[in-house]
């Protein structure tokens, strides 16, 4: 419950005092309706239906100036004061049913951008554990629980304002009668403390259950062209049948939960009303107006009570969601990279101008805890300012986390990597990464036009800047046939392009930054050689003012790189020129070559270098 009351207070500190004059506008809501049913005495009195007997009830009493006029005109002016109390508090209930909901919204808008925020300010480790769907999930699913908890929350904290306002009349008009309603209530209430616990272990399983369904479709659709080609389809839908089955049952659950307690409720009510109408006529001798006033009053607060019990068991379900929606919170907030608050409207960062280089110093980094592996080990290694590095190595040898480290999105656990000899934190790690352009393998693309696509990076850009780009990258001439050019739609993540297209497409984006460093991961390795060597060339001209850092498996890439770099099991094993490295016989790059070779890769060495056997 701690959690459900950490955004209810979020709600209250958000809202101020509107929040407490709604309280207080709910409290007067309270009293102008007790006063309108106050009034049927009178007008039950006056019409003759129960007339009092004995002493009169101060609420007659008050009103005993009526009995100066005739009794229809006494009437009319008793039924006027009530119109006037009932009207009054309609309009007044849909003034604050207005700024409740302007007090929600302000409270869901709020709350989605801190964690937006949270999550976008979060450093790339944060993701690297995580489940994309399960992050998506509290975005959605979980958050819509959240914001109707809070909303349930508070509908039953006006409600019990109301409650005790209208129980407050009861006992003014009858405090034994009210005592033994009130007392019956609060027997269910506690008894019906069983129900609400069985709705949050429900709760938590609604949550798993959820989450793994939409892990599950993310999973299927991003790979449905695998599902399709591999007929892979009958077993997806049995696994979609045993989960929307358990959907199902836990959906039938939670009304066979809800149900029950509603009917237990219902049956409460129907023999406390049979009881307190034998016990106010035979023992407690009410009189009758007063008695109608009670009634009314029970009749409209048990429904009250019942749907604000059946509010607080909904609460009691969404429970998980407020758990894991906090821990998000408090996760993200506790990744959130220096200096990355996102908090400006505007981007500030000034750009890096990068004189001598990059140093990495005596670098470790693993992904686990102690046990695990080293994934990098004491790297040691300088990029120098305005040339071409290239890092290479078998698979898993450790080249991605070494750029991850380089680009400062991962931390390492001993050592520093150096900018021009500084650390890479807070705004120096901001204008490292404002200055950057990194093409991933799998590169990412909107489902948008070409001409959105790359003025997503560079939203100044002129038409001719994005086809200088464009050119540079050896698309533009596949853009310019396209039938709508820049502005064809290229489809989710760009599927209606050939890998190698787009490829190109997000070589232009990058390079349209005008990065002062570019990072390459396998960026070009679905291109075909002519496409590579144009590409090369464009490279070639950004030598002396940006700082390229290669990752290649297709050595013929990174021929003109100033420095290569071997990686072997997280080391460093080998460093220097291209052709040096070549030559050096028993060396890791040899054998990389070779294979290379073997597979088409190479188409530059073939001549110079002795393929003989070690
Ligand atoms: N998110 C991760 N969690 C745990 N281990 C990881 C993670 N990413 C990489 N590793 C491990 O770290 C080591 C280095 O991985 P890395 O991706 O840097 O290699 P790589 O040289 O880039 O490989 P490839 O050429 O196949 O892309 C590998 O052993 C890999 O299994």
């Amino acid at each position: 419950m701690k959690d459900v009351l950490h955004y209810v207070k979020r709600l209250a500190d958000y809202s101020g005092f509107k929040l407490y004059l709604n309280l207080i506008g709910m409290a007067l809501i309270g009293l102008l309706d007790g006063l309108g049913m106050l009034l049927l005495i009178p007008m039950l009195n006056m019409s003759g239906i129960a007339a009092e007997a004995g002493t009169m009830h101060p609420v007659t009493k008050a009103l005993s100036f009526v009995r100066d006029y005739p009794a229809a005109e006494g009437l009319l002016i008793v039924l006027a004061i009530y119109l006037t109390v009932s009207i009054a508090q309609f309009v007044m209930q849909r003034a604050l049913t207005v700024q409740n909901i302007n007090m929600h919204q302000n409270f869901v808008h709020d709350l989605r951008m801190t964690l937006y925020r949270g999550l976008l300010a979060a450093g790339w480790e944060f993701y690297l554990n995580r489940r994309k769907s399960d992050i998506i999930s509290s975005l959605t699913t979980e958050m819509g629980r959240v914001n109707s908890g809070v909303h349930l929350f508070m509908s039953a904290l006006t409600s019990g304002i109301f409650t005790v306002i209208q129980i407050g009349l009861a006992v003014w008009l009858s405090p034994v009668i009210t005592a033994y309603v009130v007392g019956s209530g609060l027997a269910l209430g506690l008894f019906a403390r069983r129900f609400s616990r069985k709705a949050t272990v429900l709760g938590n399983h609604t949550v798993e259950t959820s989450q793994r369904h939409l892990a599950g479709i993310t999973d299927l659709f991003g790979g449905i062209k695998e599902v399709k080609s591999n007929r892979l389809e009958r077993s997806r839908l049995a696994w979609v049948q045993q989960l929307s089955a358990r959907l199902r049952y836990e959906q039938e659950e939670f009304t066979r939960i809800r149900t029950a307690s509603q009917l237990l409720y219902k049956i409460a009510s129907s023999v406390l009303i049979a009881a307190f109408l034998y016990l106010s006529v035979v023992l407690f001798r009410t009189q009758p107006g007063q008695m109608v006033v009670i009634i009314v009053i029970f009749s409209r607060l048990w429904p009250r009570f019942i749907s604000g019990q059946a509010n607080m068991e909904q609460v009691a379900s969404f429970i998980p969601a407020f758990r894991n929606l906090r821990a998000l919170e408090q996760e993200s907030a506790a990744a959130a990279e220096q200096g990355n608050n996102l908090r400006e409207e505007e981007d500030v960062t000034e750009r890096l101008r990068m004189e001598r280089g990059i140093v990495c110093r005596d670098l470790d980094y693993r992904y686990g805890g102690e046990e695990s592996a080293y994934a990098l080990r004491n790297v040691n290694l300088t990029i120098p300012a305005g040339r071409m590095t290239a890092i290479v190595g078998r698979s898993g040898a450790g080249k991605s986390t070494l750029v991850d480290l380089v680009m400062g999105l991962v931390k390492p656990q001993r050592g520093q990597v150096l900018v021009d000899g500084s650390p890479v934190t807070g705004a120096l790690l901001e204008s490292l990464r404002q200055s950057l352009s990194y093409v991933p393998q799998d590169p990412f693309l909107f489902h948008a036009t070409i001409r959105e696509n790359l003025l997503l990076v560079e939203p100044k850009a002129t038409e001719a800047q994005l086809w200088e780009a464009l050119e540079a990258s050896s698309a533009a001439e596949f853009v310019r046939r396209l039938p709508a050019g820049l502005d064809t739609l290229i489809g989710d993540r760009g599927v209606k392009l050939s890998g190698g297209e787009r490829q190109r497409l997000v070589l232009g984006r990058a390079l349209l930054r005008k990065p002062s460093i570019l990072v390459l991961d396998e960026a070009t390795s679905a291109l075909d050689r002519e496409n590579e060597t144009n590409i090369q060339q464009a490279l070639e001209q950004l030598r002396g003012r940006t700082t390229i850092l290669v990752i290649a498996h297709r050595l013929s890439t990174i021929r003109n790189a100033d420095q290569v770099v071997v990686l072997e099991r997280g080391q460093i094993v080998q460093q220097g020129e291209y052709g040096r490295l070549a030559g050096e016989r028993g060396g890791v790059f040899r054998q990389l070559l070779g294979a290379s070779r073997e597979q088409g890769g190479d188409f530059s060495g073939g001549e110079r270098y002795d393929w003989g056997p070690n």
